[in-house]
């Protein structure tokens, strides 16, 4: 029933879930859980995750509560090959590859939701789209919805707000088990990791252009001058921008940034932040890459329409040759470095255990309750306890209030 790229690969990736699996305390909490309680009997999971180990991991988390478990990948070049093939031989329904066109991209969508889910898990909200506008037939089956990351956050408010949208979803994004950890230092580590994997260059002593002072950016901002660049950060929001400045970057317009940038990375979730006239005052041997949603934040026709050739001279690595004879160099073709990168690995297996988690209690929050049509962020009992049994499986003990303190805390008399 799956489709993937090649069986052959499954021993490889299994060994690579079992890896994961050591590093995702929670998620295997949680799994132990579902394997006595049964939530999802009798009910299908259908989701759209970037597809590699760790989304695997989520998968078999589900299935061990009972679930029929379908799943596509949210980015063409994101899907692990051999962690796709381990996972259809581990018993998940699995469609998808590495480097697919957008019509199989969103081909692989379509036969997950054949699978009739009840739920689905989103990333960037191309499969509920999809849904809403190709598979209507659908939507009656559809319990609810959790969605993965800002982007889809968005175009789902976005959505509910023009009166669209025909199923609740729980912003898992919103939790923050979720975004304080794998935007800011999931995000952080993983996009400087795939860069450097990628180009095999040095970072220390390089101008390193932040777009978007966000979670995610400032995850990215830390960890690059952590390794020694000078972060120059350009942002639109006045306290954001602020917050950079204060946290010891240099903030400045993005026409500025581009003239005296090394390397310029986008997380901003928005259009066209490097386009146009941009590329005309880069150095030679910039590098652009982008972390944030789909591959729209760098202008790629802009920096076509204005070079003279485009040579792939390393795997993810695009060289465009300008009209002057500059040359400038496009990572992962603009997509998130940190996934779409043949190298990219995605976040640490420690932080998507959070964010999975999170997934794998709202999805079970969903079948066991009766949503109103909202786009609403997970519940937040489900924020603390993951926030718990992280600390737990980390070995933290932290204190408890006292009656004292609490009443202390709740009394507006006692002052100086
Ligand atoms: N690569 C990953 O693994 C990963 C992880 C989490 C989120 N994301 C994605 O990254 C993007 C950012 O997520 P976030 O949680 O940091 O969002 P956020 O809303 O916290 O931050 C985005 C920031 O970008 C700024 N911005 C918007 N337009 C800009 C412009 N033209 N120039 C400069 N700054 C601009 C906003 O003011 C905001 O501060 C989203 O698309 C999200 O889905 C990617
Ligand atoms: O390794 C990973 N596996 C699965 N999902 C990931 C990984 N790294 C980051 N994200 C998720 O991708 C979303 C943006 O598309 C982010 O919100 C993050 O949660
Ligand atoms: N699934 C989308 C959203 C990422 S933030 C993508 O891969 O670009």
């Amino acid at each position: 029933m799956s489709n993937v790229k090649d069986m052959s690969l499954a021993n490889e990736g299994i060994r690579k879930i079992k890896w994961v699996q050591k590093h995702m305390p929670v998620l295997e909490h949680i799994k132990k859980e579902f394997e006595e309680e049964k939530p999802f009997e009798g009910i299908t999971i259908g989701s759209c995750l970037h597809l590699e180990p760790k989304t695997v991991n989520l998968g078999l988390t589900l299935q061990a509560g009972g679930a029929e478990v379908a799943m596509t990948g949210c980015n063409p070049l994101s899907t692990h090959d051999d962690a796709a093939a381990g996972a259809a031989a581990l018993g998940l329904k699995i469609y998808g590859w590495r480097e697919q066109t957008d019509e199989e991209y969103y081909e692989a969508i379509d036969n997950v939701l054949s699978h009739k889910p009840d739920v689905i898990i989103d990333d960037g909200a191309d499969m509920i789209m999809y849904l809403h506008e190709k598979r209507r037939e659908l939507l009656g089956n559809i319990k609810g919805a959790c969605e993965e990351t800002t982007t889809g956050v968005h175009r789902l408010e976005a959505m509910h707000a023009d009166g669209v949208l025909k199923f609740p979803v729980i912003a898992v994004n919103d939790a923050y088990t979720k975004y304080l950890f794998d935007n800011r230092y999931g995000t952080g580590q993983s996009s400087l990791d795939a860069i450097m994997g990628t180009t095999n260059m040095l970072i220390a002593g390089k101008n390193v252009v932040v777009c978007g002072y966000g979670w995610c950016g400032r995850g990215v901002a830390s960890r690059a001058a952590g390794l020694g660049a000078n972060v120059i950060v350009t942002e639109v929001d006045p306290i954001r921008a602020l917050e950079a400045r204060m946290d010891g970057y240099r903030v400045m317009k993005i026409r500025e940034a581009v003239q005296i940038a090394d390397l310029v990375i986008t997380v901003t979730g928005n259009i066209d932040i490097i386009h146009g006239d941009d590329f005309k005052y880069m150095k030679d041997g910039c590098m652009l890459s982008n972390s944030g949603h789909f591959n729209v934040e760098i202008n790629r026709q802009d920096l076509e329409a204005q070079s003279v050739s485009v040579e792939e001279v390393r795997e993810s690595i695009e060289m465009f040759t300008m009209k002057d004879g500059r040359k400038i160099y496009l990572l992962a073709d603009g997509r998130l470095v940190n996934l779409a990168a043949a190298r990219g690995q995605g976040h640490p297996a420690e932080i998507m255990d959070m964010s999975f988690a999170v997934q794998a209690l709202s999805a079970k929050y969903i079948v066991e309750n009766d949503l109103s049509l909202s786009v609403e962020k997970a519940p937040d009992a489900i924020d603390y306890d993951v926030a718990r049994l992280k600390l737990k499986a980390m070995g933290i003990e932290i204190d408890d209030l006292s009656e004292r303190q609490k009443d202390y805390l709740s009394d507006w008399r006692e002052g100086t």
